[in-house]
């Protein structure tokens, strides 16, 4: 898992927080603006206190708007999840100055009551923010500074000895709450590596599990799993599907001559082949050395139809994989050898079907190579025939 990866999994994590929780923010910073600028209503200028308050409700709006939109439309994409980060910021920096400019407005200390009402209502928010804001170091330290300081700062230069006390009190608090910001961020973003880290792993031991190491295909174990479904919906549904048993021809002796790092390039050149020569839906998996198998679903529910589908396909794998590879500097010429067995007809279990499949391969290997054999139950007594015979002797 690369850097841009790790980065945008904290970033979308720290988006994904602030505005998981920002809807409520907004409306609490939409009551609280209102409530303000009733009580403050004899203590400052009318037209400037209707003037801030419709700035707040407004840069609210937006920001609500904003904060729906991206929890309607997640997005996984570095830049825009980056670019969101930025508005949402911006958002803050101007909420948290238009709280800021609270204190050149509505700074009363000839009325303590209200000089420590407001004070109590920028703390408060402040503390909203760190609750809020803090998966984003910037916006919970921008709307804490610029929201609340001003107004500390003026206490202490032009109050009396009780807002110089309140205003020192406050600082001692900004100073806990930069504090518990810097902590909360650093336990966020120590869970969000690890959830990723975590995640990460489940998917290697998944991809060791079930894929093929060489050719990133799925492995038996995930074919056997997809075609005790496939067999499943196949029954179901009455549509039929295929194995394709495909074995390279003379494989070995690509290996013998031109060595085994050429072979493993063969092998994953075949692969990417045979994905071009199939749908999506279906499935081509590695058994292991030069062996491959493809499930087809869906095919017509009528046998006569689906042999014809089925065949279309082989003949396609074989014109496929019959043009030259170009392995590093070297062309070489490669065949495939295929058996196909019918869900259903040739087998319901996926052991009996793969057996199956792999009986005609072996016809298609005797009847001269780089054909398609399909599966007869003629050719089960003529292997276990020379089974025996084998045995036998
Ligand atoms: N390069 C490479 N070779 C492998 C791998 N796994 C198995 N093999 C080799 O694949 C070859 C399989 O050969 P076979 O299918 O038995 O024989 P063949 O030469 O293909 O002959 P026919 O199948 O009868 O046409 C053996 O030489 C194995 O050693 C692998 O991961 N990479």
């Amino acid at each position: 898992m690369n850097d841009i990866n790790k980065k945008t999994a904290v970033k979308a994590a720290q988006l994904e927080q602030i505005l998981a929780s920002n809807v409520r923010t907004m409306l609490a910073s939409t009551s609280m603006a209102i409530i303000l600028a009733y009580m403050q209503k004899d203590n400052a200028s009318y037209e400037l206190l209707i003037a801030w308050l419709v700035s707040s409700i407004a840069i609210n709006a937006v920001r609500l708007a904003f904060t729906l939109n991206c929890l309607r439309k997640p997005s996984t994409d570095f830049k825009t999840i980056e670019n969101r980060l930025n508005k949402f910021r911006l958002g803050v920096v101007v909420s948290s100055l238009l709280w800021g400019s609270v204190s050149f407005f509505m700074f009363t200390p000839d009325e303590p009551r209200h000089q420590m009402f407001v004070i109590y209502m920028l703390a408060g928010l402040s503390a909203g923010a760190v609750v809020s804001y803090s998966a984003d170091i910037i916006c919970a330290m921008s709307y804490t500074l610029l929201s609340l300081v001003p107004m500390l700062l003026r206490s202490f230069w032009f109050g009396d000895e009780i807002s110089i006390a309140i205003s020192v009190a406050g600082f001692i608090y900004v100073g806990y709450m930069i504090a518990s910001i810097r902590n909360f961020n650093r336990n966020m973003t120590e869970n969000i590596m690890l959830r990723f880290n975590a995640v990460k792993r489940e998917s290697e031991i998944k991809q060791l599990a079930f894929y093929d190491q060489l050719t990133n295909l799925p492995n038996r174990r995930l074919l056997f799993d997809r075609l005790d479904h496939a067999l499943a919906v196949s029954a179901r549904s009455g549509r039929r599907g295929a194995l394709l048993f495909l074995d390279l021809d003379h494989f070995k002796m690509l290996n013998d001559t031109l060595g085994h790092d050429m072979g493993d390039l063969l092998l994953k050149k075949v692969a990417e082949r045979l994905l071009r020569c199939v749908r999506e839906s279906d499935t081509v998996a590695r058994l292991g050395g030069d062996e491959f198998v493809v499930m087809l679903e869906d095919l017509s529910d009528d046998i006569d139809e689906a042999t014809k589908q089925v065949e279309k396909v082989a003949d396609l794998i074989i014109e496929t994989l019959n043009i030259p590879y170009m392995l590093n500097t070297l062309e070489h010429s490669s065949t495939p050898s295929i058996g196909i067995a019918l869900f259903g007809d040739h087998g319901s279990s996926h052991e009996e079907l793969l057996k199956h499949a792999d009986i005609a391969m072996y016809a298609a290997k005797r009847a001269g190579r780089n054909v398609v054999r399909h599966f007869d139950f003629t050719m089960q007594e003529a292997a276990s025939a020379s089974d025996s015979q084998a045995t036998v002797n």
